[in-house]
């Protein structure tokens, strides 16, 4: 197993590789959305009306940019394993099966093409409406540190998607007033089918793993649309949609932890075993939908060392990101809660790999 870091657009700079080095990770995961900002990063503000605005439409992530990022992170002897999102600017139609859904999944076909020809080899997603919506958070962490915070009786749980929005973005500042309205189950099911059935024949070709997240919170609906991966049993129906290899989880053990009913070492055996986790999002919580709070690495409810064994023993050779953390008390609150991380799972994986 590897040890990665995952980091926004914003935070894609040499001096960040250079972070990431000095804990001792090897890979990184990169985000080239454009929503959760700034030199300091933080998850714990108010994002309840939304990540902020993307205008993208059309500009596609261009094969020279990947290759030159690529280059950028092996200039600093790290490897990047995957990048992480796609700009709801470029596939807002596919996800709400609108008009412009043919294009766009043509659009998407082309970036994963230039992605697999650029040396990337994964690419995760999120396939979502509401997607990661709900959060509040507060000095919730031990020390008081500021926590994400799920706690359905704080918020509007159904309060609908505006027009303009998805995936928690606004693509469309000129919408038309209203909401995007009920959306169901079967009909969610039948766009990620379309989805994977137009995406994987290429993703092989293109030697790229396509690897989904499951929802963040994971109820079964939110904002009056559906969420597909939101118990343990949903999430691994991904798999029966299409039976591709290269169809596989990008498996964030906070979110299946959350889910109600779920054994997160159970589905870390099965998929490591299996070969079909194509990176792990390894943070810890307390509780489960619905309530709970994120929770730094050694104080939540999953046993981080007992998963680690797990994946040892299948021999599971992806990647590991810490993907979120509470915020320290200190003048870089995001970068010191990831070199904590960062920190107990170098340990950890070498205590359990000298076993
Ligand atoms: O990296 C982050 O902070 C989050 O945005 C992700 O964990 C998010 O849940 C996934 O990328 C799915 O969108």
């Amino acid at each position: 197993m590897k040890l990665g870091l995952g980091l926004y657009k914003h935070i894609l700079t040499d001096d960040n590789f250079r972070f990431a080095k000095q804990a001792g990770a090897t890979h990184i995961i990169a985000q080239l959305v454009d929503y959760i900002k700034g030199d300091s990063p933080t998850l714990t503000k108010d994002f309840l009306k939304g990540w902020g605005t993307t205008q993208n439409q059309g500009k596609l992530w261009k094969y020279d940019d990947l290759v030159a990022l690529r280059k950028q992170v092996e200039s600093h002897g790290l490897t990047l394993a995957g990048i992480e999102n796609f700009d709801p600017s470029h596939w807002y139609d596919v996800l709400l099966d609108g008009p412009k859904k043919k294009q766009q999944i043509e659009d998407v076909k082309t970036m994963i093409r230039d992605i697999g020809r650029a040396g990337i080899p994964v690419m995760g997603y999120y396939f979502s409406l509401a997607g990661v919506w709900g959060w509040t958070n507060g000095p919730m962490g031990r020390g008081a540190a500021n926590s994400i915070v799920f706690n359905a009786s704080k918020i509007d749980v159904q309060d609908p998607v505006p027009n303009g929005m998805v995936w928690n973005m606004t693509y469309d500042t000129q919408a038309a007033g209203g909401n995007i309205g009920s959306i169901s189950r079967e009909e969610m099911w039948g766009r990620l089918k379309y989805f994977l059935d137009e995406l994987m024949p290429v993703a092989e070709e293109a030697g790229v793993k396509m690897v989904a997240h499951p929802d963040d919170p994971p109820l079964p609906v939110m904002r009056d649309t559906a969420r597909l991966f939101y118990t343990q049993e949903e999430y691994e129906k991904l798999l029966t949609v299409n039976p591709s290899p290269n169809n596989g989880f990008e498996l964030c053990m906070g979110t299946v932890q959350e889910m109600v009913g779920s054994d997160v070492y159970a589905m870390l055996d099965k998929y490591s075993k299996a070969g079909k986790i194509g990176y792990i999002h390894f943070r810890n919580v307390v509780g489960k939908v619905p309530h709970y709070r994120e929770a730094f690495i050694d104080e939540g409810d999953v046993n981080m060392v007992k998963a680690l064994r797990i994946l040892k023993s299948n021999n599971y050779d992806g990647v590991l990101i810490p993907d979120h953390t509470p915020e320290m008390t200190c003048a870089a609150p995001w970068h010191a809660g990831m070199a904590f991380a960062l920190g107990y799972m170098k340990g950890a994986m070498q205590a359990i790999e000298s076993e």
